[in-house]
C-alpha cells in the first residue's frame, strides 16, 4: 500500500466505542485514511447511553493539535463532540488561523440518551470556517430556534445555516419520519439537493451521525467535491447499518458495522 491521506478527528472518546473517536477511527480506517485523533472530552458510555462526561482542559486540546498538526499533513479535519465553549474556542482559533484544512463540523450537542455533548453558541463559532456542517435534525432545530420535522423544515434549516457561515450545510434526517428512506437535505453554492438512501430497518443506530461526517471528511482530503464526498458518506453509513443489524453488542443502541470495506 502506498502512503494513505491523513485526516483528524477532533472530538469526544465514547467507551462503548460506537461513536465518537473511535467510530471516526474506524471509518477512517475502512476507507483507506491515516486517522489522526484530538480527544476534547471523556465520555462513560455505552449502548444504553452516557454515563458521565470528563471536558479535558483547552490547553490539553491545543497540546494535541499542535503535535498533530506539526508533523503530519492533514488533508480534512471533522470536529464532533467538543463539550467546552472554551474548548470549541481553541479549535476556532486553528481554524480562524487556516490550521483546520476541509474542516466537516458535526455540530455534536445531545446524545440519543439526551445527555448534553455541547453548547449552541461552540458550535455557532466555528461554523463560519465549516466547508461542510452535518447537523441532524435536533441540532439544526437548536442551531435554528426552530423546530425541523420534516423534509421542507430540514431545507429551511440547511438554508439558514448556511447563510449563517458554512459554505456547505447536510441536514441529516435520520430521526425525521421520512417513511421507508432515509433523507438528508444539501444546501450549497449549488444549491439544495435531497438524498435519499433506503432505510435500514435496525435499532442499532448509535454512532451514525459520526460515521456520516468522518466519512464526508475522508472523501474531501481524496479530492472529492463536496456533494459527491457526502453521496458517498450516506452509502458508507447505509452499508454500515447493514451490516449491523443482526449485531448483538450490547442492550441497547448498537454500533455499526466497519468492516470488510476495500479502500
Ligand atoms: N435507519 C437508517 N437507515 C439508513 N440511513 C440512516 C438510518 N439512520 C440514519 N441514517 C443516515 O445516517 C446519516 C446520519 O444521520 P443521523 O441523522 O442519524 O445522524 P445523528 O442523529 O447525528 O446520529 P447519532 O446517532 O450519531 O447522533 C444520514 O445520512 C442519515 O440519513
Ligand atoms: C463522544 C461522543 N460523540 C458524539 C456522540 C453523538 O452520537 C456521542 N454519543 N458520543
Amino acid at each position: 500500500m502506498t502512503t494513505p491521506t491523513t485526516v483528524l478527528t477532533v472530538a469526544g472518546s465514547d467507551s462503548g466505542a460506537g461513536a465518537g473517536i473511535q467510530a471516526d477511527l474506524k471509518v477512517f480506517a475502512a476507507l483507506g485514511a491515516y486517522g489522526t485523533s484530538v480527544l476534547t472530552a471523556v465520555t462513560a458510555q455505552n449502548t444504553r447511553g452516557v454515563d458521565a462526561v470528563l471536558p479535558l482542559p483547552p490547553q490539553t486540546v491545543s497540546d494535541q493539535l499542535d503535535s498533530v498538526l506539526s508533523d503530519f499533513t492533514v488533508r480534512a479535519v471533522k470536529t464532533g463532540m467538543l463539550g467546552t465553549p472554551a474548548v470549541a474556542g481553541a479549535i476556532a482559533e486553528a481554524a480562524a488561523a487556516g490550521r483546520l484544512p476541509q474542516l466537516v463540523v458535526d455540530p455534536v450537542l445531545v446524545a440519543t440518551s439526551g445527555h448534553r455533548l455541547g453548547v449552541v453558541e461552540a458550535v455557532v463559532r466555528l461554523l463560519p470556517y465549516a466547508r461542510v456542517a452535518t447537523p441532524n435534525s435536533a441540532e439544526a432545530a437548536a442551531l435554528t430556534g426552530a423546530p425541523v420535522t420534516g423534509v421542507a423544515e430540514m431545507t429551511a434549516a440547511a438554508r439558514a445555516l448556511a447563510a449563517g457561515g458554512a459554505e456547505w450545510v447536510i441536514v441529516t434526517g435520520g430521526d425525521v419520519d421520512t417513511g421507508d428512506e432515509a433523507v438528508d437535505v444539501l444546501h450549497g453554492p449549488d444549491g439544495t439537493t435531497v438524498l435519499r438512501a433506503p432505510r435500514v430497518p435496525t435499532r442499532h443506530t448509535h454512532g451514525t451521525g459520526c460515521s456520516f461526517s468522518a466519512a464526508t471528511a475522508v472523501r474531501l482530503a481524496l479530492g472529492d467535491p463536496v456533494p459527491v464526498a457526502v453521496a458517498a458518506a450516506k452509502e458508507y453509513v447505509t452499508r454500515a447499518l447493514a451490516g449491523a443489524r443482526d449485531w448483538e453488542l450490547g442492550a441497547g443502541r448498537g454500533p455499526m458495522d466497519h468492516f470488510g470495506w476495500s479502500a
